[in-house]
């Protein structure tokens, strides 16, 4: 078997354009564009490529994109600084802190400090409780782009098994929040797990954020299941995924492939998010 290529670069494409246009009837309702404020703490290269590309889907969009890039060693007490203005300022609507940060900062208290209203990463402790019990708030804009993507596989994601492979507060926990919601019956797995390969090679659906190249072998999926890959791994053989794509190809019924997958999605969802957060600050409805 060869697996269907989820193809997350038109799905983002799709999704932003949808946005956009949405967008464009807000500006005309409200007289203003949503605004997206972006941080960026120091000058690592990935990172600041991720900004710049979030930067130009942003105002791609029809929406204000705000910039900030401060010096490696600001301090924890000009960063919450920058976040109360940016919680205080109407022309923000989201606002992003990209992670990770310089090791003197405590990362989870400049998430504490944003507005969880403007958080469009959906990383706030109360944007999880949110998620948690299923009331409105943000998801985390990766889980989200994936099921997005698996949704589209599968219109009907009730009662299939999933297995996510990691259990981060920003993929694997919202991802198996998320999975959860839609009634599969969800299995996650990590670093502790006696028998990882045991777990995946049961699923219909795999999820894999584990931040190791190439980690799920073929052998691990199951023949006809959906492959979810979430790893972006920089290695001297270039991008790639936490999924031997090659080898899981062949037994797969549909697998994203890195670049191109999933990555592209978190973008898309990022714009997403903030659209419906200018909507809801203004009370106007988000359509999309
Ligand atoms: N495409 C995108 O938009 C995004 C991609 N990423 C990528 O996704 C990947 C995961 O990111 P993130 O969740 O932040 O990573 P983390 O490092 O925070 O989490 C990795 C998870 O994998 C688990 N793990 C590590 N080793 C093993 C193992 N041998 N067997 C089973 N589980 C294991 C860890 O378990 P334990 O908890 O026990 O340590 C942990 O839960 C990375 O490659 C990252 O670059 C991340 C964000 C966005
Ligand atoms: N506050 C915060 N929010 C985030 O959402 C966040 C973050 N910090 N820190 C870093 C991670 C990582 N992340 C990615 C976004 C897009 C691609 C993406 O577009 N990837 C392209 C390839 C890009 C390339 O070539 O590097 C692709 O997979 O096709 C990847 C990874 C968001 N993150």
């Amino acid at each position: 078997m060869t697996a269907t290529i989820i193809d997350g670069k038109a799905h983002a494409l799709a999704l932003r354009t949808r946005v956009a246009a949405q967008v464009a009837t807000f500006r005309a309702a409200t007289g203003r564009a949503p605004g997206l404020a972006v941080v960026l703490v120091g000058e690592d290269p990935a990172s600041a490529v991720y900004v710049r590309n979030k930067g130009k889907a942003t105002r791609d969009a029809g929406m204000e994109s705000f910039e900030h890039r401060l010096p490696a060693d600001t301090t924890s007490d000009v960063l919450l600084a920058l976040v109360a203005r940016l919680n205080a300022d109407p022309a923000v609507d989201g606002i992003l802190v990209q992670l990770p940060l310089p090791a003197h900062i405590d990362a989870q208290a400049v998430l504490l400090a944003i507005d969880p209203d403007k958080d469009v990463d959906g990383f706030h402790p109360v944007n999880a409780g949110r998620l948690a019990i299923g009331a409105e708030g943000f998801v985390p804009c990766t889980p989200l782009g994936c099921l997005m993507l698996l949704q589209d596989v599968h219109p009907h994601l009730a009662g299939l098994e999933a297995v996510v492979v990691g259990r981060s507060n920003i993929v694997g926990k919202p991802m198996a929040q998320l999975l959860l919601q839609q009634s599969c019956t969800v299995t996650i797995v990590h670093s502790r797990t006696r028998d990882v390969f045991g777990h995946t090679r049961q699923a219909d659906i795999v999820v894999a954020a584990v931040g190791i190249p190439q980690f799920i072998r073929g052998d691990w999926i199951k023949p006809g299941a959906t492959v979810i890959d979430v790893g972006i791994n920089r290695t001297d053989a270039g991008l790639v995924g936490d999924v031997d794509f090659a080898a899981a190809a062949q037994v797969a019924g549909a697998i994203t492939p890195v670049p191109g997958g999933v990555g592209p999605m978190t973008i898309a969802c990022l714009i997403r998010n903030t659209y419906v957060s200018a909507c809801r600050r203004d009370g106007v409805e988000a359509r999309l």
